[in-house]
């Protein structure tokens, strides 16, 4: 072994050289060099032979091992295995998936047994840092130390999905987990509600994160046991993992979607590359309300109407997975039901309507007659014509690109690092300064309207045309999203994190901020700043859409299961919910494609004035009659009203950005 010296980019920085054979030949031998980057390899024999060789990058090897021969021909030699799972292109198709690979070099250039093991022992240490995104200084590379091995606590569903979350994990998972040397307590439940009693109370900070093997409704336990404790503040902040069990698995789709991984296929394998590699990555949670009930933390989504219902009526054909969706959903939109209601909601920019293209003029102005900005001023009414819809959808809409964390992370994702965050982590969230001129004063919302949704004269109604009252703060709030278009499409402020806040002229930043981290009182929930009890109207710069609905859906990540990309640029912690939905009206051909585009979340670039998606901070949602099943992250709820705001970065998951 040679201790390099040369250095170029710091990628490329070589720490560590030698001379190895590659298992299982004793010939040629190679020439292999360790950079910061990752392992380049070629055999010494011949010219030119630098043109034939192989990388492994960090990125893709999970463990490494120190073997001894047993073949007593070898007695000297000391075997280095990796461990990785490159991407490769999947047979018949240009989709990129990882395939397990094992490369083993061995090492014999010194006489003894023991002298070769010290020697690939330091390039497994060194292997083990890098692949783990921990530093290593080239003058202490022979010191290197063994890192830290990861332990988390596994809690698997025996019965969640087709009912093979424990072979799943023994089969796919162990043998990863082993490869990559991490440890774990199994926990199996017992019965609905034991992950969430376990959290709850058991000392969870004994494990460097909570995996979840599962369907969406462990994780929704979890979630909520964890927000039950006295020091929620701190328990949330434990990360967590999830492993696809379920049937839906859309928080897993989600992570994968968001770290580049696949989760159509082989999901499983990427979840636990995921799980392995994973970085602590903020998730935003949506505090949800039902009168006279204790609010409950949500992570996925709230659904009412016909997604609720394939949701919730096709749990009877869990045993076929995810296709009791397809099942489901074909056999609901053949048997449209209509469900009245009224939704609310605080949008992040300036919020119209859809115009009433594809539909006769009578069905265009009713429609939006429905549609009320309550606006806090009368004064400075200005008239908004229909041309201003495209540019206003467009404000809605970002590029998607790759996500910029909200939070500084450090580099290593243990729980050190996470514990470091605490103190400052939701002060980053929010820019304060930037947002110091958004101003609410919720209070001033509560003299509103006494009525809700008949306040007409907040709505005029010309020629077709809708002109809404904009206040002087909506108006403030749409030149804002104007310059935050144009920094948005520079790529500097997409995904930066808690995007809706700063767009937002709604939120009193400090406020909200102030108020989720002060809770320190034991046992108390987290606060909610937007929203007022049911009792009263919701604060006057809220949109209401009092309406005959087909469904109603706010959901917080991409994905509702791997076919269903409900809002393709959502982030796991861009601190909005974003909003879906769909008026009755729409016929059962247009019904079907929009499904169909859900697949690839074109649905949310349609044009049908019936369906609408809009990104907000907080909403509530006003089932008439008691109408239709109410469902979150998965889980049944009381068919009764229900209202949300998002509480931005307050969970943590492991996931890679
Ligand atoms: N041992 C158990 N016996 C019965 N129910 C359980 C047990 N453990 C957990 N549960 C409950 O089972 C419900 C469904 O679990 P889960 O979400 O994991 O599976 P799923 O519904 O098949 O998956 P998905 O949500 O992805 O469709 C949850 O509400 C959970 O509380």
């Amino acid at each position: 072994m040679k201790m390099a010296v040369s250095k170029a980019s710091p990628r490329d920085e070589v720490l560590l050289e030698g001379e190895f054979d590659l298992f299982p030949k004793d010939k040629p031998l190679y020439k292999v060099t360790l950079s910061r980057g990752g392992i380049t390899y070629y055999p010494i024999t011949g010219s030119n032979n630098i043109k034939n060789s192989k990388y492994l990058h960090f990125g893709d090897i999970i463990g490494c091992r120190c073997k001894k021969a047993k073949d007593e021909k070898y007695q000297s030699k000391a075997y280095l295995t990796i461990f990785l799972y490159p991407f490769k292109k999947k047979l018949f198709s240009s989709k990129l998936i990882r395939n397990r690979e094992i490369v083993t070099f061995g090492a014999n250039s010194r006489n003894k047994f023991e002298e070769n093991r010290v020697l690939v022992e330091t390039w497994r240490r060194v292997i083990m840092h890098l692949a783990n995104n921990l530093s290593v200084e080239l003058k202490a590379v022979d010191r290197c130390p063994v890192p830290p091995k990861k332990n988390f606590l596994v809690l698997i569903n025996p019965h969640s999905g087709p009912g093979k979350a424990m072979q799943i994990f023994q089969d796919d998972v162990v043998p990863m987990l082993d490869e990559a040397e991490v440890k774990y307590d199994l926990i199996k439940t017992e019965y609905a509600g034991h992950a969430s009693q376990l959290v709850k109370e058991r000392n969870i900070y004994e494990w460097d994160g909570i995996v979840i093997v599962s369907g969406d409704g462990l994780i929704y336990e979890v979630v909520n046991g964890l927000m039950q404790r006295d020091d929620w503040q701190k328990a949330i902040k434990v990360p967590i993992g999830c492993l696809p069990g379920g049937s839906g698995n859309a928080l897993c789709c989600s992570i994968n979607y968001s770290a580049g991984e696949s989760f159509k296929s082989n999901c499983i394998l990427h979840s636990t590359f995921i799980l392995i590699k994973h970085k602590v990555v903020p998730m935003d949670l949506v505090l949800i309300q039902q009168p006279d009930l204790p609010p409950v933390y949500s992570f996925l989504a709230v659904t009412w109407g016909l997604i609720a219902d394939i949701d919730h009526e096709s749990e009877k054909y869990r045993a076929i997975g995810e296709a009791r969706f397809m099942l489901q959903g074909l056999k609901r939109i053949f048997n449209l039901r209509v469900y009245k209601g009224r939704l609310s909601f605080l949008p992040i920019t300036s919020y119209l309507p859809k115009s009433g293209n594809g539909t006769d003029s009578s069905k265009k102005v009713s429609s939006k007659q429905r549609f009320k900005r309550l606006s806090l001023h009368s004064v400075g009414d200005s008239f908004v014509d229909n041309s201003m819809d495209d540019e206003e959808t467009n404000l809605e809409r970002r590029p998607r690109t790759k996500s910029v964390p909200a939070y500084p992370y450090q580099e290593n994702s243990d729980h050190a690092s996470v514990s470091q965050m605490e103190d400052n982590d939701l002060d980053n969230v929010l820019d304060q300064d930037r947002l110091q001129s958004l101003s609410l004063n919720v209070s001033e919302c509560d003299i509103s309207t006494g009525k809700q949704n008949v306040d007409l004269e907040n709505s005029l109604i010309c020629d077709g045309k809708v002109a809404q009252h904009f206040s002087s703060d909506v108006e403030r709030n749409m030149q804002k999203s104007d310059s935050m278009r144009g920094y948005a499409e520079s790529g500097k402020y997409v995904d930066s994190g808690f995007v809706a806040a700063k767009t937002s002229g709604s939120l009193d930043s400090l406020d909200l901020i102030e108020k989720l981290t002060a809770t320190k009182v034991p046992g108390k929930p987290a606060p909610s700043p937007l929203l007022v009890p049911f009792s009263k109207s919701v604060p006057m710069d809220w949109v209401t859409v009092e309406e005959d609905f087909i469904t109603v859906c706010a959901t917080y990540q991409t994905h509702l299961n791997s076919d269903f990309l409900a809002a393709p640029d959502a982030h796991i912690n861009d601190g909005i919910i974003h909003l879906f939905f769909v008026r009755s009206g729409i016929g059962k051909s247009e019904l079907l494609k929009l499904f169909t585009e859900m697949d690839n979340g074109s649905h949310v670039d349609s044009t049908s004035p019936y369906i609408e998606v809009v990104k907000v901070l907080a909403f509530r949602l006003e089932p008439a009659e008691n109408q239709g099943v109410m469902m979150v992250d998965g889980e049944k709820v009381a068919s009764a009203p229900v209202q949300g705001q998002v509480l931005p970065g307050l969970a943590r998951i492991m996931g890679i950005h």
